[in-house]
């Protein structure tokens, strides 16, 4: 590859602040150590590098292939060129790119119109790149698939929070869910019109886990704090005939502590937003919600409006999924018990911890849970060990006893989850699941946490990131599946690609000595310490052969580190067995599953009943369907049932629902849609070229193009190939072996052309395969014959057009002079004619005249001679005839000074009324006509009135033909042609 490296090559230089610039070799030279390179950025910073192919700055694409809506389809596929594609299109306002078959969704943080009505209908029924990349055509395409075979489909979205699954999965499940009709509305918060009851109580899901199992965190105002998988179920007509929600691993920390800026779940907030003043005075609350220890840790004490909104819009998806009024005020009431709970006043008295008897908080919250204050009081304070010859009880110190108070807050709201999600299941399938009996086939939607890396990471990232290790092996698997089984289907020779999978942290992790079965078995020891299991693990996993995956950090003792596949993670060990354990005691189980509440006992009964293993009770019906459970265990990990069971800790379930989460994934077809979060202030179309890349490297991305670029990361059908590049090969070749469909010929001469290596490529059975960078070298070539192209048409449609110019603009001048011409002698023979008229007027009134002079001449001889003689000449004023003859003589060198005669009124000079002659008809037609290039308004039109035709010796040129003078275009100048 050293080769691509010349000079003008474009390459992207590593950048501290911008992970990635863009920069231009400016000079190259070959050395002893491979190439020597300066590099200018865009900046014109000059640096100098020394290397091979493996050290010198990372390729950078052709311009044409840089923002292509494939990253896939990118010949130079490296870190750099995938994070500048999505880059480009982010700046571009395109949110969605697809990266092979994984579509990366960039989040715009202010709403798009990428969703109306009118897009959902242009992606159905299309295939997947016909049209912009898009969450409806990966929705399109699982919907097709399963149409197709009756498969079932999985679609996976991940990414970190705030990234954008929550809203994304919505998204895609409206649109599987959508009745395909024109008044679709994908209106946010509004239901779908038309939706049948299905499909609206399938939409009614969102608000109420929403409510539930969403809190505002730093990183995002409507964090789920749960993962979920939503299973919709098609009959054989591929209509939706009901669906069932898994969900996992519910954040209960946040129950009893909040960080600073951040909140307890959405419904507390909700309640005391929502509920009528009565209502909220029945059960002890206020409006301001900041009095309450559990919700006032983050620093919030001002009521947001929008909670109110949302509790009405969650009231009414309780309804929809058939939880009355009564039930509503049931669960209203238990969570106001919790409220109280955390407001129960634990002193400490010397060493032990105390609570008064007639403390307010526990009186409310006893009433509400139906649970005897004696008997609370009593095991919260103290602790009751059973040996195997006595029960020995003893005082707890104030903090422990806050720690078991907390621990029944979080059970009792664990439970109430546990049990909204069974009332939904049962709303959205029937009674025992009995839609999943009737269903033929089915679409998944995993909306799951995304990596997670903090500065404090505890148990719950602990957990999150081993999901998310599980995840990307199964995608690892997927992607290199994808790419060999095609290498199979096109016939071409291959040898296994090696590339190093995340096994060894998913062993490390869930092995039989592993992290999870440690933590569980020291969780299970009376006397087991965060400390103690440490040591276990350091004793146990710090061995050779974990050293790529487990370490001990130098300068901390109470953590270790896991080396995950997106990067090394340090956890506190602070907390991870009573998190893991998440027990209430046992005297308090007692004490709540005897309630006198029996909502609380239904509530727990369910619960509990998942945990144990409930729903295999209907195991005849799980036997009879055809669709798999993508898990049946509990969110909840204590019981009291059966103490001698072992009892299963919060690990274990997590591991046990995600193997059968991962189990399912296998017998699915699966589509993954990858969030990415732009940048950490949640501001719109800002890009974090850091952020972005952290991202693409932790959801796997970066590294399907590393198992991508050590194949053929370029596969071009023989006809795409072939049309996009036959320029490069005989330019009468090309398009005949086009005509008559020869691609596969041009692909091999366009290769013999390129002089690609036989190593560089192969040939499937319809496809071309090409080697990393290959291809950019093709489409350099492309550019590189376009420009010259291009750069001859140009000229040489310039001279043709400046031939076509010069032609034009002789012909229009010679038809304007031509015209011009005849115009003038138009006028003058208008002229002349009417001064040989007026000449002969003139000599006819000068015969008749002179006739009647000779007659009154000849009356007085006649007469004897009375009247004096003339002398026989003539009055300068009547004019001679030698004159009149001069006048009209153009031979002569008065030939322009024809005169008009005046046909005004001696005294006024003002027209006898009389018709204008001729001439000022011809002055005046003159005098108003524009010539094409004048665009100077006309001259007044000249009248006998206004002496325009003077009497001048000279007027026959001056008024008239001034105005033609002054009009007329300038002849021989071409200056408005050629303009
Ligand atoms: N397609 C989108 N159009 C407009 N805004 C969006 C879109 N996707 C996400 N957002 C914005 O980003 C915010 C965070 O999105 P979302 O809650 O889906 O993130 P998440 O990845 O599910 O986070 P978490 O893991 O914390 O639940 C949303 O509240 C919304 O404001």
């Amino acid at each position: 590859m050293t080769t691509a490296y010349s000079v003008g090559a474009r390459v992207f230089l590593e950048d501290p602040e911008h992970g990635w610039i863009p920069a231009e070799i400016s000079s190259c030279k070959a050395s002893a150590d491979g190439l020597t390179l300066v590099v200018t950025n865009e900046g014109g910073q000059q640096t100098t590098v020394t290397g091979n192919a493996s050290t010198l700055p990372p390729l950078r694409n052709p311009p044409l292939l840089e923002a292509a809506d494939d990253l896939a389809t990118l010949s130079i596929l490296n870190e750099p060129s995938i994070l500048h594609g999505v880059q480009s299109r982010y700046t571009e306002r395109k949110i969605y790119t697809f990266s092979g078959s994984v579509l990366l969704a960039v989040n715009p943080f202010e709403p798009v119109p990428l969703y109306t009505p009118e897009i959902v209908k242009s992606y159905i029924g299309r295939r997947r790149g016909e049209l912009e990349p898009h969450l409806f055509a990966i929705a399109e395409d699982a919907f097709a698939a399963m149409s197709l075979d009756g498969h079932g489909q999985t679609i996976i979205v991940s990414g970190e929070s705030g990234a954008g699954k929550t809203e994304s999965a919505k998204l895609v499940m409206r649109y599987i869910a959508a009745p395909k009709t024109p008044t679709l509305n994908l209106d946010k918060n509004s239901f779908i019109e038309g939706a049948s009851l299905v499909e609206q109580q399938i939409q009614a899901t969102n608000p109420i886990l929403e409510a539930f199992g969403n809190a505002k965190t730093t990183r995002n105002d409507n964090s789920s704090r749960f993962g979920k998988y939503i299973q919709l179920l098609f009959d054989t007509n591929r209509h939706i005939v009901g669906a069932r929600v898994r969900t996992y691993l519910l954040e209960r920390s946040r129950l009893t502590y909040q960080a600073q800026t951040e909140r307890n779940y959405h419904i507390f907030y909700q309640i005391c937003a929502g509920l009528r003043s009565e209502t909220l005075e029945e059960l002890g609350l206020e409006a301001d919600y900041s009095k309450f220890h559990y919700l006032n840790q983050g620093g919030f004490s001002t009521v947001d409006e929008s909670d109110r909104d949302k509790f009405h819009a969650m009231q009414t998806a309780l309804r929809i999924i058939g939880i009355d009024e009564d039930r509503q005020q049931s669960i209203f009431q238990l969570l106001a018990a919790l409220l109280h709970l955390g407001d129960i006043n634990v002193t400490q008295t010397r060493s032990d911890a105390a609570i008064e008897e007639d403390d307010p908080s526990m009186a409310r919250a006893m009433e509400f849970l139906g649970v005897d204050p004696v008997n609370f009081r009593k095991w919260t304070v103290k602790k009751q060990i059973t040996t195997r010859s006595e029960k020995i009880v003893t005082n707890l110190t104030a903090p422990q006893a806050v720690q078991v108070r907390d621990s029944i807050t979080r059970f009792v709201y664990a439970c109430l989850f546990e049990w909204l999600v069974f009332s939904i299941n049962e709303s959205l399938a029937g009674r025992y699941g009995d839609a999943a009996t009737r269903a033929e086939t089915y679409i998944g939607v995993l909306d799951i946490y995304g990596f997670e890396h903090f500065d404090k990471n505890s148990f719950e990232q602990f957990c999150i990131n081993y999901a998310n290790e599980k995840l990307q092996h199964e995608f690892n698997t997927y992607v290199f599946k994808l790419s060999q089984d095609e290498y199979k289907a096109e016939k071409i020779s291959w040898t296994l690609i090696e590339f190093e999978d995340n096994q060894s942290a998913i062993d490390l992790m869930e092995g039989k000595i592993g992290i999870l079965s440690l933590l569980d078995e020291e969780s299970r020891l009376p006397l087991g310490t965060d400390a103690s299991f440490l040591q276990k693990l350091n004793a146990q996993l710090d061995k050779p052969a974990n050293k790529a995956v487990y370490k001990m950090p130098k300068f901390a003792n109470s953590a270790f580190t896991v080396a995950h596949y997106a990067l090394d993670v340090t956890y506190q060990v602070d907390g991870f067995l009573e998190k893991n354990r998440d027990t209430v005691p046992e005297e308090h189980l007692a004490l709540l599953t005897s309630s006198s509440n029996p909502f609380l006992r239904e509530v727990l009964d369910v619960a509990l009943q998942h945990r144990e293993g409930g729903d295999e009770t209907h195991a005849a019906d799980s036997s009879i369907s055809k669709i798999p459970d993508p898990g049946r265990t509990s969110l909840v990990a204590t019981t009291a049932r059966s103490t001698a069971v072992k009892k299963p800790t919060l690990g274990s379930i997590f591991k046990s629902s995600l193997g059968t989460l991962m189990e399912m994934l296998r017998m699915t077809q699966v589509h993954y849609i990858r969030c990415i979060k732009p940048n950490q202030h949640k501001k719109a179309w800002e890009f974090s070229s850091l952020l972005v890349l952290a991202q693409l490297r932790a959801s796997g991305v970066l590294e399907t193009i590393r198992i991508s670029t050590a194949g053929y990361p370029s596969r071009w059908k023989f006809e795409d190939f072939a049309r996009r590049y036959h320029m490069l090969i005989n330019w009468r070749e090309g398009p005949s072996l086009i005509k008559r469909e020869q691609y596969k010929r041009i692909c091999v001469l366009v290769l013999l052309k390129a002089k690609v290596d036989k190593s560089q490529h192969q040939f499937g059975e319809t496809k071309l395969f090409l080697r990393t960078g290959v291809l950019a070298n093709i489409e350099t070539s492309r550019s590189d014959k376009l420009n010259a192209v291009q750069f001859f048409q140009t000229n040489f449609r310039r001279i043709i057009v400046l031939r076509r110019l010069a032609s034009f603009r002789s012909t229009v001048v010679a038809i304007q002079s031509r015209w011009r011409g005849a115009v003038a002698r138009r006028q003058f023979r208008a002229v002349k004619e009417k001064a040989r008229q007026e000449a002969e007027a003139a000599k006819a009134r000068k015969a008749a005249k002179e006739k009647a002079e000779r007659e009154a001449r000849r009356k007085a001889r006649e007469a004897g001679r009375k009247t004096p003689v003339s002398n026989g000449t003539s009055t300068p004023e009547n004019g001679s005839p030698g004159k009149i003859r001069r006048m009209f003589s153009f031979g002569s060198k008065e030939r322009s000074s024809l005169t008009v005669p005046d046909i005004s009124t001696p005294e006024t000079g003002a027209p006898v009324g009389r018709r204008p002659s001729r001439l000022e008809a011809a002055a005046k037609r003159l005098s108003r006509r524009s010539w094409y290039e004048d665009t100077t308004p006309a001259p007044a039109v000249s009248t006998p009135s206004n002496r325009a035709l003077s009497p001048s010796p000279n007027n026959f040129t001056t008024p008239i033909y001034d105005q033609f003078m002054k009009k007329r275009p300038p002849w021989n100048s071409s200056t408005n042609i050629s303009r």
